[in-house]
């Protein structure tokens, strides 16, 4: 089996990494020469917070190449780790995937937010897209080197819309993938009910997030006043009327769950603070706009969450 994975960020270099620790055949594909070059020469370093441990993995158990080098594969069964940011699947890698991936691929899409796997499957109508909800966390430190940050879970699956009685071919796929990652380290499950942990996630960046990022705090200073826990409760409350209008199944201990995430993840600053300190474009299109888009698909208002987006966006560069 092959993995080949997209994006040679955060965790694209984690997963590429550790799939190549598991004894997979393993491509990253890279946006620039430079990184594809370093990484051939040295490898990809991972550093582990847990085991205060590092490793690496290098050529040939790892292949980097530029992302223009992507093509067809050669009939070995293929999985495609989407590791690119929301505002990376554009017209032009759209168009890349509709030319190269077949209906024996498999693409898995780890991507926070939503919009972008009913994006993938209308593009790509013949291909089992898998949508991946991780709990790992990872930071680049370079081009050849990432800070495996927090050890957490992936599950991945397919939406109801593409799901279908699972298939000898199809069981084996998913074992395969998650044998390859366990064994590099990775912990993945599959999942019948990912939507679930999509609008789980989502509920939980879309509180945690934009708020991070406009009072730019650690995710743990969200408890540390009462007007900002007043705040997070009125995000919450506002997205769980929209997932009940639109008839998401959404449990109120999802609260307790979100407070437990802010504690869980204390000292981090959320991915939309890292983006909005570097002046880079953030995810809130996919994540408030996502929430704002499933209002209005339901027939409902989403003022708290269109507010948030507008004022993330207006800090935009
Ligand atoms: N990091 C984490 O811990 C977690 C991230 N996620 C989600 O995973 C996704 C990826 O996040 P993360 O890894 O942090 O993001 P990064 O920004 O670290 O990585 C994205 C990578 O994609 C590369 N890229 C952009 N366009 C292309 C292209 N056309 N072809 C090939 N590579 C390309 C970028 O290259 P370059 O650097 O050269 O521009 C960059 O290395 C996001 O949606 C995020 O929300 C989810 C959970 C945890
Ligand atoms: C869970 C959380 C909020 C952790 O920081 C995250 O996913 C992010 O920062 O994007």
């Amino acid at each position: 089996m092959r993995i080949e994975v997209i994006g040679g960020g955060s965790l694209g270099q984690l997963f590429a990494a550790s799939a190549a620790r598991g004894g997979a055949e393993v491509v990253l594909y890279t946006r620039t020469i430079e990184q594809a070059e370093r990484i051939m020469d040295s490898g990809i370093q991972v550093s582990e917070a847990t085991e205060h441990d590092a490793w690496k993995i290098r050529f040939p158990s790892i292949v980097a190449r530029t992302v223009d080098h992507f093509s067809e594969a050669d009939g070995k069964l293929r999985w495609i780790v989407l590791a690119v940011k929301q505002k990376h699947l554009n017209d032009s890698l759209l168009a890349k995937l509709q030319s190269n991936v077949r209906a024996q691929d498999r693409l898995f899409c780890l991507q926070n937010g939503v919009g972008h796997i009913e994006r993938l499957m209308e593009a790509l109508p013949e291909v089992p897209v898998y949508a991946a909800v991780t709990t790992e966390g990872a930071r680049r430190i370079d081009a050849a080197s990432v800070f495996h940050a927090g050890k957490g879970s992936t599950s991945f699956g397919r939406t109801a819309s593409a799901r279908q009685q699972s298939s000898v071919e199809q069981v084996q796929a998913e074992k395969m993938l998650m044998d390859a990652f366990g064994s590099g380290g990775l912990s993945l499950t599959v999942s019948n009910e990912i939507e679930n942990a999509m609008y789980r996630k989502l509920l939980i960046n879309a509180v945690i997030n934009p708020l991070t990022a406009l009072w730019k705090i650690e995710n743990g200073a969200l408890l540390e006043k009462e007007e900002r826990i007043t705040t997070m409760r009125a995000v919450f409350d506002e997205i769980m009327m929209i997932y009940s209008a639109a008839g998401i199944e959404a449990p109120l201990v999802w609260w307790e769950e979100l407070l437990g995430v802010c504690r869980a993840t204390a000292r981090n600053r959320s991915s939309m603070l890292e983006d909005v300190s570097r002046g880079d474009q953030t995810e809130a299109a996919w994540i408030s706009g996502g929430v704002v888009e499933l209002a209005r698909r339901a027939g409902k208002q989403a003022p708290i969450n269109q507010t948030l987006l507008n004022l993330i966006e207006g800090l935009d560069k």
